[in-house]
């Protein structure tokens, strides 16, 4: 999706919830609704998530390491799509009910996904490092909405090249739209924390083109 329809579509969404914000990250933006899921669905639609997918932690090469992600993920998706992320492979669970509703409520907003990278931050020593959601299956352009829910987190973002850096905390029930450009120009982190936190979860939908 280009940026001028991108921001079209943001811009309707924050006129239905004015406690939006716009974080500009040129040549793109992150869009970000506080309070898109009530303080009441966010806390089922979690346990809902702990309770019924398949969660694995599976382990990554780093530097000719073999060394497990620090947090735990499930992937959903239509039948037939397929992730290859950090040179795994990832088939889909097939959506449930209420994951489905969130996927319809977005889809009514003007933006549409095809699965869910779904990452499970049990405590403050998960996290997740400098990285870009570009990978070539998303293509040019990714939108990225992420809904988080439980122990808010911080997400911050750098700039590729120069200086910028802009930090989000990301309450409990929120969405966060973010402009392909910013999957281009900038990278983004949830760090580690030494404070005692809860557990959070992202939501993190993707369109994904099987074929490319
Ligand atoms: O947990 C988050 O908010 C960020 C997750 C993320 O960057 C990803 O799944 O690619
Ligand atoms: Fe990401």
């Amino acid at each position: 999706m280009d940026e001028k329809r991108f921001r079209q579509l943001a811009e309707r969404l924050a006129h239905q919830y004015p406690d939006s914000v716009t974080l500009p990250l040129p040549p793109g933006c992150a869009v970000l609704v506080p309070d898109w899921l009530t303080p009441g669905k966010a806390e089922t639609l979690m346990a809902h998530c702990l309770d019924t997918l398949e969660w694995d932690q599976p382990s990554v090469r780093l530097f000719g390491r073999q060394y497990p992600i620090p947090r735990r993920h499930a992937f959903i998706g239509d039948a037939g799509v397929r992730y290859r992320w950090s040179g795994l492979e990832q088939h889909p669970q097939p959506w449930t009910a209420p994951l489905k509703d969130v996927r319809d409520r977005l889809f009514e907003a003007g933006f549409a996904f095809n699965s869910i990278l779904i990452n499970h931050y049990r405590s403050g020593a998960d996290g997740m490092g400098w990285h870009a959601d570009n990978e070539r299956e998303l293509g040019d352009s990714p939108v990225v909405a992420t809904i988080s829910l439980g122990q808010p987190r911080r997400l911050s973002f750098r700039v590729r090249q120069g200086a910028g850096r802009e930090v989000l905390e990301l309450p409990s029930g929120s969405l966060l739209l973010t402009s392909g450009a910013v999957q281009h120009h900038w990278q983004h982190q949830v760090a580690k924390s030494r404070r005692p936190l809860a557990g959070r979860i992202s939501l993190t939908f993707r369109y994904i083109h099987s074929n490319l």
